[in-house]
């Protein structure tokens, strides 16, 4: 019998967005520069950095809302694109439901709009009014929004403010499982890097420049990593590297990995290497609760 070889190429799919050499200034200052990035389809890309350190002008540079002025931004042909951006400017004094916000500035049928409620599991607040959200209502409201036209990228600034710890986790989790259904590409703006670790494929540390890049283990690792945001946060990270091998129950007791349940997490588990930051307070960072009317431009 003959065996006909069949070579088969792995190409990765084109970016949706790429900058080579980005930089944008204003008033004669450089705000960012010499970025380069590129976003392909189911990847998600997280910038972090200080504040002010440049993630919403690359971002916006990504968007097209503003031309590098030098290097280059480029877009795929096209493109569907889903923003969530940081700040928004609505008069909140004016009654304002769920629904009628998703419509403001796009144009959507009412299927479209129960179909993305659906998906970021606020079905129940369409006819809500948007001041009275709670801060992970909102933001999720804010999802909705962006990607009721189903995008080939979506991109998200900060899309966890104003929501506290167990929040921040589900609605990453939400953003993963957006991308696994829409199949787009994600470009991410957080602070939060140790929550984004799980739901990230490559981080981009910015301050003004690019600091360091890569998976992100291996910038939660780097010098310059720990230069702008200190030992405490990196070792912090660290500890959402460590896989559970245990769930610490409400009762006190533990669930072992091998699904017996025991009174304690004694017996020879090295502590040092689990990861217990979701039972400690220390080893989380404050909730931030802002409302809605918080959110202005
Ligand atoms: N329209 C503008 N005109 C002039 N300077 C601007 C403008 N927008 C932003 N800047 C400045 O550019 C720098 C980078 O701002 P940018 O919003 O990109 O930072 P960031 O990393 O997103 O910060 P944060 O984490 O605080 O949101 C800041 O010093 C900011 O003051």
């Amino acid at each position: 019998m003959r065996i006909r070889q069949i070579s088969v190429t792995m190409t990765s799919p084109s970016p949706l967005v790429s900058l080579a050499g980005a930089g944008m200034q204003r008033s004669g200052r450089w705000l960012v520069r010499g970025v380069d990035l590129e976003v392909r389809p189911r990847e998600i890309v997280t910038l972090i950095g200080p504040n002010g350190s440049g993630k919403s002008t690359t971002a916006k540079m990504a968007l097209g809302i503003w031309l590098p002025a030098e290097g280059t931004a480029r877009r795929a042909d096209d493109l569907r694109v889903g923003y969530v951006p940081q700040k928004i400017s609505v008069d909140w004094t004016m009654p304002l439901t769920v629904q009628r916000f998703m419509q403001l500035t796009n144009r959507l049928t009412p299927d479209e709009v129960g179909v993305a409620l659906a998906s970021t599991g606020i079905s129940h607040l369409r006819h809500a009014e948007v001041r009275e959200l709670s801060g992970g209502e909102f933001q999720r409201a804010m999802l909705a929004r962006a990607i009721a036209r189903k995008p080939q990228l979506l991109v998200l600034d900060e899309p966890v403010q104003g929501v506290d710890f167990s929040g921040e986790i589900a609605l990453y989790e939400l953003i993963v499982t957006i991308r696994d259904q829409l199949g787009c590409g994600i470009l991410l703006i957080s602070h939060d890097l140790h929550v984004v670790m799980a739901a990230t494929d490559r981080v981009i540390c910015l301050n003004g420049h690019i600091c360091c890049q890569g998976a992100p283990s291996v910038v939660a690792a780097s010098d310059e990593y720990r230069r702008l945001f200190g030992d405490r946060t990196a070792d912090a990270l660290a500890l959402y590297r460590h896989h559970h091998d245990h769930t610490h129950l409400p009762d006190g007791r533990v669930r072992q990995a091998d699904g017996s349940v025991t009174a304690s997490c004694a017996g020879g588990h090295d502590h040092s290497a689990h990861d217990h930051a979701d039972h400690d307070p220390a080893a989380e960072p404050a909730a931030r609760t802002p409302r809605p009317e918080d959110i202005h431009a």
